[in-house]
């Protein structure tokens, strides 16, 4: 029980305070216009039998689709698994992408992954004739897709429309391959344009070299070499991260979120914006609890309120330069107008592909600061956790947006043993936090307030959570299986001793009852208090 005070104490730390954050995105794109800023999206994968490339692909077409200028918006999948068959997913979807894009835009359609919006009946937003004809685009697409992932081969014809096949000879696996970058679609290519003549984004197909005896640290090590190659090819000063089962719900999502980024009075100070993990697949009556919903609807926006949320690795937007460990100063301004705009005369897509190559190889980082103070910190299973903090004591502020339509729709857990993996890693991760030179109260000393450390240590605290909580689940249990009491007698009778104002209680009529500490003289005709066992008179 002193535990659970103490545990308590900890979470009032969020709970006192929840902010809810609401935008106007029609205001920002009356006052800025066309100077909106570049968007750098990342997509992460990093097996093609876990994660099929064809939800893969609808996850990078809901992104392709935001409601946001072509020509300011580059996709970039990572792909961990070094898969020729996501790269020719990808190539497919770089194509159905010309059909796609101009129809969700068209008929203003949401959720724009196709996979999803698919999966609901036909809308009568557009003819039905339209409908089944991109429909009929999209099933024949992934069949293509699903057999060369079930036979494990590309059929040759196909090899020979795009050079990026021939990256790939029978003795490249997925743990020992050279880097590989190809830029699937160009944005900048008068070419790259979809089925009524628009500019389409840039979408880049990256896997960073693996060598056995390198360490590739994960995720972190997959967005870092990320932030490197999108560096010599759009270069954005937003970045926006999402792994690859989330697909964009709310087309609207990248205006939402510049709406913080763009304000004039406290845009400056904010690092990052965070959408919550929202779900489409859980169980009836959330029977794991893995909807997330205390986090997502109370602790989240009570973090807000001290200096921002978790950073939790899927559905955020990032400045570039603080992902690349810029500290906050006061008279800080964000150069909204960087990125690469054009192409600089005389390189082609061929050399810049040739240089980003050399930037996702396993030794760039050797006696560097990168997966330190540079990017997403290496070390740990929850390394998005670790970025955020390290982020919030460099001095900038996160923001919390949790609009009511879903930002971000993805896949969780929903057998008990998925959901106890899941548990398992996230306590596991987050305890080693607390354990480590990063516990939140000592890295956050004196750069983030101490509500704030304690707030993050909620999660750090998970593990430890555990143990008190079996124990008052099998003792009592026990105790009342075997008749013995919970409380002992004798510490009642004292307390009774002490006051003379004792146990009220209730019974089912609703009559109060008192056992006055002179019980000698009590009626023994009434009831029994339950608490010490004498009798009890009404009042
Ligand atoms: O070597 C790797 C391992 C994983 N991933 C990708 O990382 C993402 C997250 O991995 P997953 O196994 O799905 O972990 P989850 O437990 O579902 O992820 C949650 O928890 C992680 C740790 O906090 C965060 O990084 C994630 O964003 C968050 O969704 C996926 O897109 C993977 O494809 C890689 O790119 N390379
Ligand atoms: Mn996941």
């Amino acid at each position: 029980e002193l535990w659970y005070a103490a545990y308590w104490v900890v979470t009032q730390s969020v709970r006192w305070s929840p902010v809810r954050r609401c935008t106007f995105r029609d205001r920002l794109t009356a006052r800025y216009g066309d100077r909106l800023p570049g968007v750098d999206i990342f997509v992460c994968t990093a097996d093609p039998l876990s994660e099929p490339p064809s939800l893969v692909i609808s996850t990078i077409l809901s992104v392709m689709a935001y409601n946001y200028p072509a020509e300011k918006l580059s996709v970039y999948l990572s792909d961990d698994g070094g898969s020729v068959l996501t790269f020719y997913a990808m190539w497919e979807a770089s194509l159905f992408a010309k059909h796609w894009l101009p129809f969700c835009k068209r008929y203003n359609i949401e959720p724009r992954s196709p996979a999803a919006y698919f999966s609901e009946s036909y809308q009568d937003l557009c003819t039905p004739k339209e409908w089944s004809f991109i429909k009929d685009m999209y099933d024949e697409m992934t069949e293509r897709i699903d057999t060369a992932v079930i036979s494990r081969k590309i059929p040759e014809e196909i090899r020979s429309n795009h050079k990026g096949f021939y990256e790939w000879n029978p003795e490249i696996t997925s743990k020992n391959h050279q880097p590989i970058v190809q830029v699937l679609i160009d944005g900048k290519d008068q070419k790259g344009v979809d089925s009524e003549g628009n500019v389409l984004p840039t979408l880049v197909y990256m896997a960073r070299e693996k060598r056995p005896q390198h360490h590739h640290n994960f995720k972190a090590g997959a967005m870092n070499a990320l932030i490197r190659v999108s560096s010599v090819i759009s270069n954005s000063p937003v970045i926006m991260n999402v792994d690859c089962d989330m697909y964009s719900n709310n087309n609207d999502t990248i205006r939402d979120a510049l709406c913080f980024f763009l304000d004039e009075e406290m845009g400056h100070k904010i690092g990052f914006v965070q959408y919550p993990q929202n779900y489409n697949n859980m169980t009836k009556n959330n029977l794991y609890g893995n909807s997330l919903h205390v986090i997502n609807e109370v602790e989240m926006g009570g973090m807000d309120s001290l200096g921002g949320p978790l950073y939790v690795g899927t559905g955020c937007f990032h400045r570039r330069e603080i992902l690349c460990g810029k500290r906050f100063t006061k008279d800080y301004q964000e150069d909204w107008n960087g990125g690469i705009k054009g192409r600089i005369q005389d390189t082609s897509i061929g050399e810049i592909e040739e240089k980003a190559k050399s930037l996702a190889t396993c030794t760039y980082e050797h006696d560097t600061q990168w997966g330190d103070e540079i990017g997403l910190k290496y070390g740990c299973p929850v390394e998005d956790v670790i970025t955020g903090l390290a982020i919030h004591c460099r001095g900038w502020e996160s923001v919390y947006s949790n609009p009511t339509r879903p930002a971000f729709m993805g896949l969780g857990p929903t057998t008990l043993a998925q959901t106890l993996l899941q548990h398992k890693r996230w306590s596991e991760g987050s305890f080693s936090i607390f354990l480590s030179k990063y516990c939140p109260f000592l890295f956050g000393h004196g750069k983030t307030n101490l509500r704030h450390q304690m707030g993050y240590c909620i999660y750090g605290l998970w593990a430890p959570n555990s143990l008190p909580t079996l124990y008052y689940v099998v003792i009592p249990s026990l105790a009342l299986l075997k008749g013995i009491p919970l409380f002992p007698k004798v510490m009642i009778h004292n307390m009774r001793k002490m006051s003379p104002c004792l146990h009220v209680f209730s019974i089912k009529t609703n009559e109060v009852f008192t056992c006055p500490s002179d019980y000698e003289s009590m009626d023994r005709t009434l009831h029994i208090c339950l608490l010490c066992e004498e009798h009890v008179q009404p009042i």
